[in-house]
């Protein structure tokens, strides 16, 4: 088919072949910022690509669509230097990029917003910003708050640049990474379905600041699967179907219905199903009564069994709160009956009652992504797929083969891991799960959010069919025409109340918009006080928090001692309190270093052991000092090399990888002193046990040595990197960081760190004798612990290691003077680091989520789609 324009001739594709992509005649010549040639892609079982050609002109928007697996992302990770193509040429501001290098293309001057972002969850809003744009462009890491703030004003989302990303929502989230982007005032700028989770208010000032880098002169890549939005920012739109493109057109030549149809290359008919027959006799499935958080007020509704209600207004009135509520996610009093039944609190018990929730952000928190598409979909119905225990393979194979199917779900088998699907993909599976439940009650929250136009067709019916088996289906979305096409009825949302019902004929697009609009408008009190109180939030949920937490353990259970022994507080036992902590400082900071990373290190002790032996050679009546300490450092860096080489180039997991060291270091030892011998100097021990005043020398470095640690953890590169890659490696190697190389460093300063706690012992034992030393892996895992720091990596705190290594010695302390046995020294720090992990866990976990929005000054009407 071929459409005729008086500027200019496009040559539209055959919808049913897979045509060359067609020929735009008589451009003048204009400057492809971004061009791709001949890019080819294949990943196992799939073509992605198949030799696609982009070309993306100066000063111009250019759409890319497709429906969900067409290839868009791909192309795009290509473009962006994430994904070395298998053919093909990307050339990026007229330069050809060399090898797949995100770094390179960003210096080319490329920039890409993700559908799933490139942040760092543990880092904060301003550090994620800094490691994104550079430190250079912020103006170093000390200024990264303010500028970053300066950044995110603009889009009046709330957003403090002093966060944690990990407690932002999907929206603040996403208006981070595209703030990153722009700040670096690209010349190609490619935004991946930037807005699926933003309002219309959002998209609007999104469009306006696109426009503005265009008017600039730089190139725009637009993808998204909402057309109406495609038609209007953009001004070329080339689609994509199967990994090849299918013609690209002028946006102002093409309507919706053409881009769709060659998009999925078919018609669309029917879009939205019919409606149900339901009746005042049906009974109400779901009922809720008087139910209120910190986010909504006495919501009280029913749904009847077979109805699709739907939840409207404008984001941030409560909506999206409710929802979680319902499905047990999030704390709320009230009450909430299924089938006449009361449900109880909690995730667990709503799921017990027949909810089934599907949460707006998928790739978080719907899917398993190392497990297969088979094992994702029957992961909440797996008693029935097994049998004693064992799980059915074939059972949840052919389950997921006929869902696969019914959902239009690419995959190449139902053995394909989850995370090598596209994005969209993922969602669908979350869906086929979903409907493998038979839910009593469906609790959806955006479900069209990502998909493509086929499948937002497949997504309605599997939503009516559910409640045509008989579920109460609740359905929040913020797009007005889903809402009027599916639901029966539409409740509306303001300031946490249910203001509205539409029932019937008013369940329509205009109306929601109007009833949302006219009862809107946030109460900034509200919102000013909630600010109060997350500050305090913030802080508990912090990584200094179990600091105070611990020093006032250590001051109580000292205080409560030396009151009932008050030779407790005599010079003796303080000077030996504070001499022994020393090498818990030492070794807990060791840990810390590579638990931050992600990494984990068992040698610790038998690494100890192994130096203290070595130096036994030397170190003695007659010996030299200087070799033996020599002989300490380079062990200790062989230690740390070893063990991070292991890790960051092998990829061994690093509990396996330490645990080969500490068996290595223990034969070790042995082999060089199968029994103790070789008396240090005694001289050099009381060198090591110097003090001033009653406090040890050593204890005061080791404290220095922490707290100049904390600094670099906050303040300089190698900190905000060493969170960055154990808050999440893969983006951080997206961002361009260099994750082996941290890690290998973390490993080689933990054994650095653990060289001055060797020196120690040996000043404590005074003899070559490797075996005392084992015991400090253990402690220096329950300092670390005890200290709050995560065991998955990314946020911890040297602060806190300082306190909990104290508090350990301080409870090791005390069991002679309270006459306890000394099964106690164990019990106790044992009993001790439970009650800790327990009370961060309920610090932290305490306040999942944020409100959606916390400052929305209406400008426009929802929805507003056609
Ligand atoms: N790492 C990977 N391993 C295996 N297959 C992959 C991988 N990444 C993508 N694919 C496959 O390549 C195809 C194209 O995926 P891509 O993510 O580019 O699609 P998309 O057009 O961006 O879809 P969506 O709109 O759902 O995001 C899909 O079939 C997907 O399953």
């Amino acid at each position: 088919m071929t459409t005729a324009d008086a500027g200019a001739e496009i040559l539209m594709t055959n919808l049913d072949v897979g045509a060359p992509a067609p020929v735009i005649a008589s451009d003048p010549p204009i400057e492809n910022l971004l061009a791709l040639s001949g890019i080819t892609k294949t990943f196992p079982g799939v073509r992605a690509l198949a030799d696609v050609d982009l070309q993306v002109r100066s000063g111009e928007i250019h759409a890319l669509v497709g429906e969900n697996g067409a290839g868009k992302s791909t192309l795009m990770a290509v473009a962006s230097g994430a994904l070395a193509p298998d053919a093909g040429v990307v050339r990026i501001n007229g330069v050809d990029l060399g090898s797949a290098n995100p770094e390179e293309a960003r210096r080319l001057g490329l920039a890409i917003v993700r559908q799933d972002p490139a942040l760092l969850p543990d880092l904060t809003v301003a550090e994620n910003m800094a490691v994104g744009v550079g430190y250079r462009r912020v103006g170093g890491l000390g200024r990264a708050v303010r500028w970053a703030q300066g950044q995110l004003d603009p889009w009046q989302m709330g957003i403090d640049a002093r966060s944690r990303v990990a407690d932002l929502s999907v929206e603040q989230r996403f208006i981070v990474e595209i703030a990153k982007a722009l700040a670096l005032n690209p010349r190609v700028l490619i935004l991946d379905e930037p807005t699926e989770h933003l309002s219309l208010e959002e998209v609007q000032k999104l469009f306006a600041r696109v426009r503005q880098v265009v008017s600039d002169g730089a190139a725009v890549v637009y993808i998204s699967h909402r057309i109406p939005e495609v038609k209007q920012i953009s001004d070329r739109i080339t689609v994509l179907r199967d990994g090849k493109v299918r013609g690209t057109f002028l946006a102002d030549d093409v309507d919706e219905a053409q881009i769709i149809e060659r998009a999925i290359g078919r018609k669309l008919e029917a879009v939205f199903p019919a409606k149900g027959s339901i009746d005042e006799t049906t009974a109400n499935r779901l009922d809720v009564q008087g139910l209120r958080s910190e986010h909504f007020h006495d919501v009280s509704f029913a749904v009847r069994s077979g109805e699709i209600v739907g939840l409207a207004g404008v984001q941030g009135n409560g909506q999206s709160a409710l929802i979680r509520a319902l499905a047990g996610q999030a704390l709320a009093t009230g009450t909430v009956t299924v089938d006449g039944i009361a449900v109880r609190r909690g995730s667990t018990a709503a799921a017990r009652a027949g909810i089934v929730y599907v949460p707006a952000d998928r790739h978080r928190e719907g899917v398993f992504l190392p497990l297969s598409v088979a094992e994702n979909i029957s992961a909440a119905t797996l008693p029935d797929a097994s049998t004693g225990g064992f799980v059915r393979e074939k059972r949840i194979l052919s389950r997921a083969r006929d869902l696969i199917d019914a959902l239009a779900i690419k995959a190449p088998s139902p053995r394909t891991t989850v995370q090598s699907l596209s994005g969209g993909n993922q969602q669908k599976v979350v869906l086929a799960r979903t409907v493998l439940a038979r839910p009593r009650v469906l609790l959806a929250e955006e479900p069209t959010q990502g998909v493509d136009a086929g499948a937002r067709v497949d997504i309605y019916r599997i939503l009516r069919d559910s409640a045509d088996a008989g579920a109460a289906v609740v359905v929040l979305s913020s797009d007005s025409v889903e809402l009027e096409g599916l639901c029966d009825r539409v409740l509306i949302m303001s300031r946490g109340h249910v203001v509205r019902e539409l029932a019937g004929d008013e369940v329509s697009e205009a109306e929601i918009g109007r009833a949302a609009l006219t009862s809107t408008t946030m109460r900034e009190r509200e919102e000013h006080d909630r600010g109060r109180r997350s500050a305090w939030r913030d802080w508990l949920r912090g990584d200094h928090a179990p600091a105070a937490a611990l020093a006032a353990a250590f001051v109580a259970l000292g205080l409560v001692v030396a009151a009932s022994n008050p030779s407790y507080l005599s010079a003796f036992n303080i000077n030996n309190l504070l001499f022994m902590v020393a090498s818990l400082l030492f070794v807990g900071a060791a840990q810390q270093v590579v638990v931050l990373g992600a990494g984990f290190d068992l040698s610790i002790g038998p690494a100890m052991g192994f130096l203290v032996v070595l130096a036994s050679f030397w170190i003695t009546d007659g010996g030299n000092l200087y070799v033996g300490l020599g002989l300490m450092l380079v062990g200790a860096l062989c230690i740390g090399t070893v063990n991070g080489l292991l890790v960051s180039r092998l990829g061994v997991s690093p509990v396996v990888a330490t645990l080969a060291m500490f068996m290595a270091l223990q034969g070790l030892y042995l082999l060089l002193r199968s029994t103790p011998g070789g008396v240090i100097f005694p001289a050099v021990a009381d060198m090591i046990q110097a003090r001033v005043g009653i406090i040890p020398v050593v204890t005061i470095i080791a404290v220095v040595v922490l707290l100049a640690l904390e600094v670099a953890l906050r303040r300089t590169r190698w900190g905000v990197e060493l969170r960055a890659v154990g808050s999440k490696a893969d983006a951080s190697e997206r961002l361009g960081l260099r994750v082996r190389w941290v890690r290998l460093l973390s490993y080689v300063l933990a054994s650095l760190l653990m060289l001055p706690a060797a020196v120690v012992l040996m000043a404590q034992i005074g003899i070559g004798d490797g075996r005392p030393s084992v015991s400090y892996t253990l402690s220096s895992v329950t300092v670390v612990v005890l200290a709050g720091t995560s065991i998955f990596g990314g946020r911890g705190s040297f602060i806190a290691v300082i306190a909990a290594a104290f508090l350990v010695q301080q409870i090791l302390n005390v069991s002679p003077f309270l006459g306890l046995s000394q099964a106690w020294s164990y019990w106790l720090p044992g009993l001790v680091t439970l009650g800790a992990a327990s009370l961060y866990a309920l610090m932290r976990g305490g306040v999942r989520r944020r409100p959606r929005r916390s400052s929305a000054p209406i400008a426009a009407v929802p929805g507003g789609r056609s």
